[in-house]
């Protein structure tokens, strides 16, 4: 190992000879064991324990639970054709919960290796990971994986394999066609007319997998085999005597070998002959692994023979199937070969990735000119850090034994962290200090004081769980950097030069919707629980970490899953405490709809008059459409910024082409009360964006898209009200959502002294109260959030996950059998507050043939009224005259009004004594 990391330490300097992948799935499809051959590629473990090793996977929960929770990173080295490389790669995690981890991995990467289960074909993370390495402009590699199981478990005949692999092609194409369109018709902003014209016109001849063109590995990476057309047209031609492009070309179309003429001909299917596919590569695979399953030693050996393999069977044992399957295939058709080959063909060098990277993680209206490449100028330095990672200072100095002479900050058992990082530009050296920009700087103003300098103090390469020190890192290596930790949460942009703008953190694809409040069981150790949050809260891009103004620590995360490893990591590394966890808590909102019953605007809305009549305010409440609240939450970040720069705040760009986009997307809308853009007075909640103060009023307030200059007197007072108003509405002090609070009147009176400061504390309660009273004139609902759920199960355990899904308020979407493989595919969405425990109970139920996969989908209005009561004698009946039971919304309502402490109008059993008496006398 030590002479590989040599030659990876010399070879760095040459970026034209890196490639940054990353391997990316649907949860259990293969990434780990793919990973682990390529590893031992490079002698760190033995090719016998490939597969079940899964050497990326360090954490004990990973070991014990099979899955993957972390993206890392190893540094491989490949030669081909005389040439020497670098292959950065890194394993991310296919589980939802953990889709931080593999944004992560997407930012650093250039190139992706997709595996798909050829069984299971194209999953629910399947389609969000094509998207996510379509919006990273990543070079893809599809490893189509376990076409083992079309021969062991479905006894396929090689052409049915074709024909399924055929289909499973299809699809994966299927889904990148759909994003494609939908990117050509977002970048053109076109109407409805010019959309099929624009798609005829773009060019998308190059995003497509097509084996002919060499970026798809067909394999198994359990058995640790794979190729791609090209391996077996070379393998072949000569034999054939077909020229090896002609045979590569021919290998997966309509050709079968015409044995008498030697030549491809075309029209297999029409002739009903199998294809060069099927005849020339399927055939072999499958003879030699029935071969291999009916223990026909002499057969294998005559095939080892017929390859031209060095392997030779034994005689008689029974020897373990597995065993000779891996020794034959590995040698035939070696996994690590066909993927090295395809990344160095088809990945592009970071030298030569680097603008269009660069205008991937820049946004737009940041992008400064001065940032040009530099391969070995430690002036140039442009380094972005995707996540911090933990480490004990003990392992760490283990790595590095230099670190015992540079600091004893740390207790050895302490966990550190090190900042995972990219160079995109420059040679960054240990001891040297650079640039740490933060997230409001910008290259044109020069806003020094959102510039820290930091010091690098150690740099690392990163060979999984062990960090190797160099000395300095050259553009385009992925590395470990050492004095970070009291500077760095979740991301980080490092320049060495004042002309580089601070990248895009992470695209976060689902918020944390989970919470549980979390407190040491000994008080005394209330500080370490704090320090271990703390970590928690830098190494992990999908944690929230909030302090209730109860002084409660809650934890907000994506699913259980999260969860678990969350607590784990606080209890065994970061605080080191036992822990009390509350029962999981979900947020939820709180809406308007519009009334069924017609009614005046002046019956909605809302007249305040106070402090006798020197302040007049008039509000009225109405939904916002849907797609004006979907608009809005998937440009928040952007609306904030518009929002504070109309509060005051200076120095901001606000983007604008969103605000057009936004003006459409109120003008295409049936708002009910129309307003402009700059009618806007205010955006909330603050973190949510989702509710707007509009005034219609004759007051002018300050307005950034106007050119008059005005003061605005009482602009703070009135948005401070709406705020705190939508920030906890009236039904469980949850944060409002979709709503427009319309001012219509206000008035102050002229003879008020303007230097009085009680009038902004009278303006804030009476917005407030307007904003609230206004609200509850409507019907109120609740809103939850939902998760998507996906199952892939067979048919036998169908009615179980149907029954299961039903009892919990879920809603089956799709249902389909998935061709070939004999198992269905359950797409569904339930409520975020109905799925705990689902996985462990339909693991039960379902003797573990069932998994299921959530993640988050949306925010949905729970359609019943939580205010609802019985009042037919027929209701009265039926549900008793309360009918809490079958109001699911008010007993959500009353569940989060009991946490908060809050008065619930609770029918607790009454006469209890009397309805004994009464039984007793029966
Ligand atoms: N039959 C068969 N099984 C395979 C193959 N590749 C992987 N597996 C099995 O599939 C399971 C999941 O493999 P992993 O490599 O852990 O999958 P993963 O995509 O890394 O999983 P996560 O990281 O948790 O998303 C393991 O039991 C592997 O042994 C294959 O080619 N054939």
């Amino acid at each position: 190992m030590s002479q590989i990391i040599q030659k990876i330490k010399e070879l760095q300097k040459k970026t034209s000879n890196i490639r940054n992948v990353c391997i990316l799935a649907h949860v259990d499809h293969g990434k780990t064991t793919l990973a682990d051959y390529l590893i031992a590629s490079n002698g760190i473990i033995s090719s016998r324990n490939a597969g079940p090793m899964r050497y990326l996977d360090n954490r004990p929960d990973e070991q014990e639970r099979k899955i993957t929770m972390k993206a890392s990173n190893i540094s491989l080295y490949f030669e081909s054709s005389g040439e020497e490389y670098i292959i950065n790669l890194i394993d991310s995690p296919g589980h939802v919960d953990f889709s931080s981890e593999t944004s992560a991995a997407v930012k650093l990467a250039d190139g992706a290796i997709i595996v798909v289960d050829v069984v299971e074909g194209v999953c629910a993370q399947t389609r969000t990971i094509l998207q996510q390495a379509y919006n990273e402009k990543l070079k893809p590699i599809l490893f189509l994986n376990k076409i083992d199981r079309l021969i062991q478990e479905r006894n396929m005949s090689t052409t049915e394999a074709e024909e399924h692999l055929r289909r499973v092609l299809e699809q994966v194409n299927a889904v990148i066609g759909n994003i494609f369109a939908s990117d050509v018709f977002l970048q053109e902003d076109m109407s409805k007319d010019n959309q099929e014209s624009a798609l005829e016109t773009a060019d998308d001849s190059m995003i497509y997998f097509n084996p002919t063109s060499g970026n798809v590995v067909f394999g198994s990476a359990q058995d640790g085999w794979g190729f791609s057309l090209n391996a077996f047209s070379s393998m072949f031609a000569e034999k054939l005597n077909v020229q090896a492009d002609v045979l590569n070309d021919a290998m997966w179309g309509d050709f079968y070998y015409n044995a008498k003429h030697k030549r491809c001909d075309s029209g297999a299917y029409s002739k009903g002959k199998p294809t060069i596919f099927v005849q020339i590569i399927l055939e072999n695979i499958w003879k030699l692994y029935n071969n291999i399953i009916q223990d026909d030693f002499d057969k294998i050996g005559i095939y080892c023979e017929k390859l031209k393999l060095k392997y030779r069977p034994p005689k008689k044992t029974v020897a373990n199937r597995k065993t000779i399957l891996k020794n034959v295939f590995t040698e035939w058709l070696p996994l690590e070969k066909s993927i090295f080959d395809r990344i160095i063909k088809h990945v592009t060098s970071p030298a030569d990735m680097y603008q269009s990277k660069l205008s991937k993680l820049i946004t737009k209206d940041k992008f400064a000119a001065n940032v040009e490449f530099s391969e070995d100028d430690s002036s140039k330095v442009i380094a972005f850090i995707a996540k911090m990672v933990p480490i004990s200072y003990r392992e760490l100095m283990a790595c590095d034994r230099a670190l015992r002479d540079i600091e004893d900050e740390y207790e050895p058992d302490e966990q550190v962290l090190i900042a995972f990082c990219r160079i995109y530009c420059g040679v960054l050296r240990e001891n040297s200090t650079v640039h740490l920009v933060k997230r409001d700087y910008n290259p044109k103003l020069k806003n020094k004081e959102e510039l820290e300098p930091v010091d690098i103090k150690r740099v690392y390469l990163m060979m999984a769980r062990n960090f190797e020190p160099m000395h300095e890192a050259h553009s385009g290596m992925i590395v470990g950097i050492w004095g970070l930790q009291k500077f760095v949460t979740k991301t980080a942009t490092l320049s060495s030069s004042k002309s580089c703008p601070p990248f895009s953190g992470l695209d976060i694809l689902a918020p944390p919707v989970l919470r549980v409040a979390v407190e040491p069981t000994n008080i005394d150790d209330m500080p370490k629980l704090i320090k271990g949050l703390k970590l928690l809260n830098q190494v992990d891009s999908c944690v929230q970490i909030m302090i209730q103004e109860t002084g409660e620590h809650v934890l907000c995360v994506l699913g259980e899953v999260h969860l678990e490893k969350c607590i784990r990591d606080l209890t065994e590394d970061y605080a080191k405490i036992q822990l009390n966890v509350s029962k999981p808590i979900v947020q939820f909102r709180e809406t308007i709809m519009e009334s069924l019953q017609k009614s005046s605007d002046d019956d909605k809305s809302v007249t305040i008059n106070a402090r006798n009549n020197t302040c007049l305010i008039k509000i009225i409440a109405s939904p916002l459409p849907q797609n004006v609240v979907k608009f809005m939450e998937s440009n928040k970040e952007q609306l904030k910024i518009f929002a504070s720069t109309m509060e005051g705040s200076s120095g901001i760009e606000v983007n604008k082409e969103l605000l057009n986009a936004f003006s459409n997307e109120l003008k295409n809308s049936d708002v009910t009360q129309q307003f402009e853009l700059t009618d806007i007075w205010s955006i909330g909640p603050k973190k949510l964006s989702t509710c707007l103060l509009i005034n219609k009023s004759k007051y002018i307030h300050h307005n950034l898209l106007s050119s008059e200059t005005i003061d605005g007197l009482y602009d703070r007072a009135i948005i401070n009200g709406f705020q705190s108003a939508v920030q906890a509405g009236p039904l469980c002090l949850e944060p409002m959502h979709g709503i427009c609070f319309i001012m219509q009147e206000f008035i102050i009176d002229e003879s008020i002294d303007k230097r009085d400061s009680s009038i902004s504390g009278i303006i804030i309660t009476s917005v407030k109260e307007a904003c609230r009273i206004a609200f509850q004139k409507q019907p109120q609902r609740l809103v939850g959030p939902m998760y998507s759920l996906s199952i892939i199960a067979n048919a036998d355990v169908l009615g179980k996950c149907y029954a299961e899904i039903a009892k919990r308020n879920g809603r089956i979407l799709v249902s389909d059998m998935i061709e070939g493989s004999g198992m269905w595919m359950l797409e569904a969405v339930i409520p975020v507050i109905e799925s705990f425990d689902l996985a462990n109970e339909l693991r039960v139920k379902t003797s573990g043939l069932a998994m299921p996969q959530l993640s988050f989908s949306n925010w949905e209005t729970i359609e019943q009224d939580p205010f609802w009561i019985p009042t037919t004698e027929e209701e009265l009946e039926q549900f008793g005259d309360k009918a809490d039971f079958e109001n699911k919304a008010k007993s959500y309502m009353d569940s989060i009004r009991e946490r908060k402490g809050l008065y619930v109008d609770k029918k607790l059993v009454e006469f209890g004594e009397k309805q004994r008496t009464l039984s007793k006398n029966k």
